[in-house]
C-alpha cells in the first residue's frame, strides 16, 4: 500500500498585479496542475524539472504549508484536507523537510544541539532535558558528526556538515517521509555524493520514504527508485529511474537528459539533437494544450489543442506526449 497518494493535485497562487488598485482582479499563477503519483514506504521518488516547474510547491502542499486548489493528498490512508487537529500534528511530525541552502535553513543564534532537538521538543514538550540531549547526540552520530559539537553554532560548520545537521534535525522525530528540496544543489560535487549516500543509508535503516527534488537529473537518478518529470506545473513523464534515464519517451525528459554531462563527449552526440532552448513560459499564462509545446522540437498543431493524456508506454511508465517515442540513452549517460 502507498504511504502517500497524490491525486490530481493543483496549487494556484493568487497574484496581485503590481501597482494595481485593490479591486483589480488578481492573476492566477498555476504552480502545480493535476499532479498524480504514489509513494510506497521505503521508496524514493525523484522530482525533476527546471527552476519554476513547481517542484517545491508540490512538496510544500504535501507538507501542508500551501493551500491546495483541488485534488487530494492521502498520507497513511488519511486525506490531508480532512485531518483533525491531532492528525495534523501527527502529519507535521511524520513529514519533515530538508532544504537547499543548509546554512540559511539553520538559525544562526541557536546552538546545533538546540537546532537538532527543536522538532523533538516541539512535539514532545515534556521530554526530560537529558533525554533530549541524548537523542540529539545520537542523531549527530547517525549523520556522521561528533556529539561533542552540539554546543557549537552553525557558522562553525561547512556546507556539507550543515546539511548533515539539517538531516539530523529532520530525523530526530522519526518521520516516515522526508521532503528533500534540492538538498545537495548548494554543495560541492564531491560533498553531494556523500550526502546522497548518507540519505540512502538512513533510508534503509529507518524505512523512510523520500521525495527528492532536484533540477538536475544526474543527481536524482542516483537515489530514486522512480522519477517524476515536471514542467511548468505539469507532469510530463513518470517511470522507474532506469526507464526515465535509459529510455525516456517524452521530448522534455530527453532534453533534460541530453543536457547531463557525460564523461565521453562522443557518446553525447547521438542525444544532442534535442537541445532545450528558450525560456520557461509564464505560469500566469501557460500555453494551451501541451505546456511544453512552445519549446518542443516535435510540436505540431495537435499539441495546441487538447492536452495530451498520460499514455502507458511500458509497464508503470507513463508519458504525456502525442509523439511519444523511446530514445535510448547510452549507459554512460545513465550512470
Ligand atoms: N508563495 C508563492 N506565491 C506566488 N507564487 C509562488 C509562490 N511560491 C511559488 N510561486 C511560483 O510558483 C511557480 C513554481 O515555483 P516552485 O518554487 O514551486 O518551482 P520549483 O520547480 O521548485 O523551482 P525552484 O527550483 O526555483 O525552487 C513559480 O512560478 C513561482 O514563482
Amino acid at each position: 500500500m502507498s504511504l502517500l497518494s497524490v491525486r490530481d493535485l493543483s496549487v494556484i497562487f493568487d497574484i496581485q498585479p503590481r501597482n494595481a488598485w485593490p479591486w483589480t482582479p488578481h492573476h492566477k499563477l498555476y504552480a502545480v496542475t493535476d499532479a498524480s503519483f504514489e509513494l510506497a514506504a521505503g521508496e524514493t521518488l525523484g522530482i525533476v524539472g527546471e527552476s519554476g516547474s513547481g517542484k517545491s510547491t508540490l512538496a510544500r502542499a504535501i507538507a501542508g504549508t500551501v493551500p491546495v486548489a483541488s485534488g487530494e493528498i492521502i498520507f497513511d490512508g488519511k486525506d490531508l484536507a480532512a485531518m483533525s487537529p491531532t492528525e495534523r500534528r501527527k502529519h507535521r511530525r511524520d513529514v519533515q523537510m530538508i532544504f537547499q541552502d543548509p546554512l540559511a535553513a539553520l538559525n544562526p543564534r541557536m546552538t546545533v544541539g538546540q537546532i537538532v532537538a527543536e522538532p523533538l521538543t516541539t512535539h514532545e514538550p515534556n521530554l526530560d532535558k537529558a533525554e533530549v540531549r541524548r537523542r540529539a547526540g545520537e542523531m549527530m552520530e547517525r549523520v556522521g558528526l561528533l556529539p561533542k559539537l552540539l554546543n557549537r553554532y552553525p557558522h562553525e560548520f561547512s556546507g556539507g556538515q550543515c546539511q548533515r545537521i539539517g538531516i539530523a534535525r529532520a530525523l530526530i522525530v522519526k518521520p516516515r517521509l522526508i521532503l528533500c528540496d534540492e538538498p545537495v544543489s548548494a554543495l560541492d560535487v564531491s560533498v553531494q555524493a556523500q550526502v546522497v549516500n548518507l540519505l540512502r543509508d538512513i533510508q534503509t535503516d529507518m524505512d523512510l520514504s523520500i521525495l527528492f527534488i532536484a533540477h538536475d537529473l544526474s543527481v536524482v537518478k542516483h537515489i530514486s527508485d522512480r522519477i517524476f518529470v515536471m514542467y511548468l506545473g505539469r507532469q510530463m513523464e513518470t517511470g522507474s529511474s532506469a526507464d526515465i534515464v535509459r529510455a525516456p519517451h517524452h521530448p522534455y525528459s530527453q532534453a533534460l537528459l541530453a543536457s547531463v554531462p557525460v564523461p565521453d563527449p562522443s557518446k553525447k552526440a547521438a542525444h544532442a539533437r534535442i537541445p532545450l532552448e528558450g525560456e520557461l513560459p509564464s505560469p500566469l499564462a501557460p500555453p494551451s494544450g501541451c505546456v511544453f509545446r512552445t519549446r518542443c522540437p516535435k510540436a505540431q498543431e495537435v499539441c495546441a489543442g487538447e492536452r495530451p493524456p498520460m499514455e502507458e508506454v511500458s509497464t508503470g511508465h507513463l508519458s504525456a506526449c502525442y509523439f511519444n517515442e523511446r530514445m535510448d540513452f547510452h549507459r554512460d549517460a545513465a550512470e
